[in-house]
């Protein structure tokens, strides 16, 4: 046999499982599709965050490879995208411009096949949730180098919403240009953040470039388009959207930097067996009110992930606690700590119960497979 014919023997081989994932793929779709007439029929919310996600934990733990599981992961997310569009376009709003690090955090949860929808501030994301022009917004919550992000958690207080999904996201920038080489960069563009995480590398290799701050990475992007002479601090991604060239990669000061999101809708999640929960609350102003507010929580073994304080803005010197646990509302212990909690405090607001992601295993996007489809 020749390398030719051994190589087409094994792509028979291939073309016979294309077909048969493809019925597969088709049947699984007429399932989804009656699936969605019954929900229509009855009033109910197409989008099951919390089904979605008990597919996928499923089907990773059945996984033997060689398939790693992000690729699993990966298929599933554009499968359930293709599914779920079936039975309406699911409408998601982020923080635009396009090609934002909300953008590829939208379609490392929704897949490629969601209807994204671009806001210039984060108060227009969620008023597309809140007048119902999208089932979900798309917002950023803390980054691992910069903490929270405090216009969100503001929100997160005084806007009716649910949280239905975390994902963490890597941010992995790059300095991008319309040719030459770093040296010649004489302006950068960049979100404040982004310049801030840069720090040290742009004092290395650009030490006299000119700072110019943009509204998002993805706008530095679309600046140093019309620049010659500047270069921008983005995703890959936004660079290859907006033809421009890597100078370099990965300029960010500390590896590890990852930025968590949330998808926000209004409906409450089932248990997953593998959830987080969310909550925000304030407590009078008394000796051991925090401690006695979390003591619960302790007497329970629950795992605390997050606690962090926010000034409360309507009331002047008294603060907010935005607080994460594993678990989910409806798990008996959390009921119990969550009754006594409203007890203890003087302000509660339940943000969600929603699937659970591992911070230690961000979203990645394959840098590869950017370039490929890039200038570069
Ligand atoms: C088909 C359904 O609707 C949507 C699509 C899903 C799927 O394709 O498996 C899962 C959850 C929902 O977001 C369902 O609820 O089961």
């Amino acid at each position: 046999m020749t390398v030719t014919e051994e190589i087409q023997a094994l792509r028979e081989g291939i073309d016979g499982l294309d077909r048969e994932l493809l019925e597969l793929l088709n049947r699984r779709m007429d399932y989804a599709r009656r699936i969605g007439e019954i929900k229509a029929r009855h009033g109910i919310d197409p989008f099951d965050p919390a089904r979605e996600e008990a597919i996928c934990r499923c089907l990773t733990a059945r996984n033997r490879g060689p398939l790693s599981d992000e690729s699993v992961r990966a298929i599933y997310r554009e499968i359930l995208a293709a599914s779920r569009i079936l039975q309406q376009p699911l409408g998601v709003a982020f923080l635009g411009p396009e090609w934002t690090y909300s953008h590829l955090a939208a379609i490392s949860l929704f897949g490629h096949n969601a209807r994204y929808v671009p806001h210039r501030t984060l108060i227009d994301v969620f008023d597309a949730l809140n007048k119902n022009l999208a089932h979900i917004a798309l917002v950023p919550v803390e980054n691992s180098l910069e903490g929270g992000i405090a216009q969100t958690m503001d929100l997160l207080y005084e806007r009716p919403v649910v949280i239905v999904r975390e994902c963490y996201l890597e941010i992995a920038h790059c300095l991008a240009g319309r040719g030459g080489e770093v040296a010649a960069v004489k302006r950068i563009y960049g979100h404040p953040h982004a310049l801030a995480q840069c720090r040290r590398w742009v004092f290395e290799n650009l030490r006299h470039a000119e700072l110019h701050e943009s509204a998002s990475t993805a706008q530095a992007a679309q600046h140093a388009a019309k620049d010659p002479e500047g270069a921008a601090i983005c995703s890959l991604q936004a660079a290859c959207h907006h033809g421009l060239k890597i100078l370099a990669e990965r300029v960010e000061d500390h590896s590890g930097n990852t930025t968590r999101f949330f998808a926000l809708g209004h409906r409450k999640n089932a248990p997953t067996g593998h959830d987080k929960t969310s909550i925000l609350f304030a407590v009078p102003d008394k000796p051991g009110a925090l401690y006695t507010a979390l003591e619960p929580f302790a007497r329970w073994q629950l795992n605390m992930t997050r606690i962090e304080s926010r000034p409360n803005r309507l009331m002047p010197w008294q603060y907010l606690f935005f607080s994460d646990f594993e678990g989910h509302r409806d798990d008996p212990q959390i009921e119990d700590s969550l009754q006594a909690l409203s007890e203890r405090t003087s302000f509660l607001k339940i943000l969600g119960s929603y699937p659970r992601s591992d911070p230690m295993k961000p979203i990645r996007f394959d840098f590869e497979k950017v370039r490929f489809g890039g200038e570069n």
